[in-house]
């Protein structure tokens, strides 16, 4: 391979369609689009087909084909490019012609012979022409028929076999060859990633088997991943390694998709969903959509919207986390909820302190007014916290977690400037309403679903505290401090508030999850879900 890398490779397929979606071009272009390419494609041939068959082969005349290429590369840099059906003897002279002469740096070659259905989509006499075409790719990616043709042996039975087969191909040809073990028997999907002049795989992985029949377009997938991972990595055995992993996950969530009677095809974006899950709550919460200034629109949006825009991140790794999701199911276990309510006991009591250290240095009474407010709600707070874990029998010792976040609290809200102290106490008024909010929504629509109203829930009492508007309000009230102040400070403290904001953010993320981490949490009680305040 050239060395030649790119953030956003502009990668081509060539190759033929399926109207469903799941093979050919539309899953080569799904796949560079999920995997952070630019997608290209010249059509070789039109196919009807679905998940059951292919029905029709229009072959797209050569000369289209050779047009179509030279478009492109009249006018678009080529970093990639993956080959997929060819079809006919025609076809591989046309795009031969075209790589002699445009020949990207990376070039990975699907030899489509036969289809997952049994259909053939490589005209038999063209399998001498399409060997011949070898020579001119980085790397050749055969499922095991494919490659008994190409060495002109039998179908491999066994995986030494298989890599046997791969060695000589590599060696003849000089190119690398993935071995692909889909089509063994057995419950294993063995891949290896043999490079020419070298005995051994450069990659090699088995996992086992997923369990699905959806795996139409697999080999396409794979193959058009490797392509746009390589260029954007420039090394194969990494392209080939994080191609594996995604394709995997595409196969774990594509009996998701319910597409099609017969074998369904991948789950191409599934990595995707946590980001759009984030995309739509944030929308949901409201940021966004005031007068079309989401977080996003960087200038048009307020301090704050910037700050959470930033800290996006954090919030994936809170909902991809073991304590919320657990917590909004009402799966948490009992004792890891007490652990984690000994500490919030501890920091609710230094929190209290530190927003009436904000309340004594407020530049203006409306401020002195609610913070104080605040300390003095999360005092209350902490009497109840204190009664309920008492007679739950649950040791309350500061761990290191809670430690760090309150003394970074304290610290910043006496000896940093007073708009840094209020960055700082932000998250733990809005990412509890955020978490709040969204758990209450979560256990309304679960509630719907179930017909009970949802009263059970172990931690209900915790999310109506958060979710409550009154806690919402105070939590707009204390951003909307903090959109003023940074209207009136210099860039050097509003970039101390957007640190401190985002160092509040993560000491939240950990102290949610460290209740999780740790071992020999064997408390048991029966206390009630404690009510929140938190500075209401
Ligand atoms: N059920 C499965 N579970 C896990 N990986 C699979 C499964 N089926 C296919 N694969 C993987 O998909 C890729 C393409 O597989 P294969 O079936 O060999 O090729 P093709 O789709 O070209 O016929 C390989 O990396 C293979 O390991
Ligand atoms: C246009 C086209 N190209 C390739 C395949 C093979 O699909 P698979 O990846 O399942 O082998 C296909 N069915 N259609």
């Amino acid at each position: 391979m050239q060395s030649r890398v790119r953030k956003v490779p502009r990668v081509l397929s060539i190759a033929g369609t399926d109207p469903t979606g799941g093979a050919g071009q539309q899953a080569d272009l799904k796949t560079f689009a999920v995997l952070g390419g630019y997608g290209m494609s010249v059509v070789t041939a039109v196919i009807a087909q679905n998940t059951r068959g292919v029905r029709l082969v229009h072959s797209v005349p050569t000369e289209v084909i050779t047009a179509q290429l030279q478009a492109v590369s009249d006018d678009v840099t080529v970093d990639a490019v993956k080959i997929g059906m060819l079809g006919s003897v025609e076809v591989i002279a046309a795009v031969n012609d075209w790589l002699q002469a445009n020949r990207p740096p990376v070039v990975v070659l699907d030899p489509v012979m036969i289809a997952t259905s049994g259909d053939r989509l490589l005209a038999q006499e063209a399998e001498e022409a399409l060997r011949d075409l070898l020579h001119r790719a980085d790397l050749v990616t055969p499922n095991l028929p494919e490659l008994a043709v190409l060495v002109g042996e039998l179908v491999a039975e066994d995986w030494s076999t298989a890599l046997e087969q791969g060695r000589t191909l590599a060696e003849r040809h000089n190119v690398f060859v993935l071995v692909k073990g889909g089509h063994l028997a057995g419950d294993r999907t063995p891949d290896a990633l043999l490079a020419p002049g070298q005995p051994e795989p450069v990659y090699e992985a088995a996992g086992a088997k997923v369990r699905t029949n959806n795996t139409h377009g697999t080999g396409c997938s794979l193959s058009s991943a490797v392509a746009v991972l390589a260029a954007r990595t420039g090394d194969w055995s990494v392209a080939v390694g994080v191609a594996r992993e995604w394709l995997r996950g595409a196969l774990t969530h594509a009996d998701e998709l319910e597409v099609g009677q017969g074998n369904g095809p991948v789950h191409h974006g599934h990595h995707l969903e946590a980001h759009l899950v984030q995309l739509l709550t944030d929308w949901a919460n409201g940021m966004g959509q005031e007068g079309g200034a989401g977080p996003e629109k960087g200038a048009d949006s307020s301090f704050t919207e910037q700050l959470w825009a930033r800290t996006g991140d954090i919030r994936s790794q809170i909902d991809d986390g073991r304590f919320v999701p657990a917590l909004g199911q009402g799966t948490l276990p009992r004792d890891v909820f007490l652990d984690y309510l000994s500490q919030d006991l501890i920091y609710l009591q230094d929190y209290s302190r530190a927003l009436a250290q904000l309340a004594v240095r407020a530049p203006t009474e409306q401020w002195r007014a609610f913070f104080a407010s605040g300390a003095a709600g999360c005092a209350r707070e902490t009497e109840q916290l204190h009664r309920t874990l008492v007679d739950a029998g649950v040791p309350v010792t500061p761990s290191a977690v809670t430690a760090e976040y309150t003394e970074f609290l304290l610290a910043t809200t006496q000896t940093r400037d007073w708009a840094v102290g209020a960055a700082a106490v932000l998250p733990c008024y809005w990412l509890y309403a955020w978490i709040g909010n969204r758990l209450q929504e979560h256990r309304e629509r679960m509630a719907a679903e179930s017909g009970d109203g949802g009263r059970d829930h172990p931690y209900g009492a915790w999310v109506d505290s958060y979710s409550d508007p009154e806690f919402t309000a105070s939590a707009r009230r204390a951003r909307d401090v903090v959109d003023v102040l940074a209207g009136q400070v210099d860039p050097e403290v509003r970039e101390e508030m957007a640190r401190a904001f985002r160092r509040a953010c993560e000491l939240e993320l950990r102290f949610f999850e460290h209740p999780c981490e740790r071992t020999g949490t064997t408390h048991t009680g029966t206390a009630e879900g404690s009510r929140g305040e938190r500075g209401t």
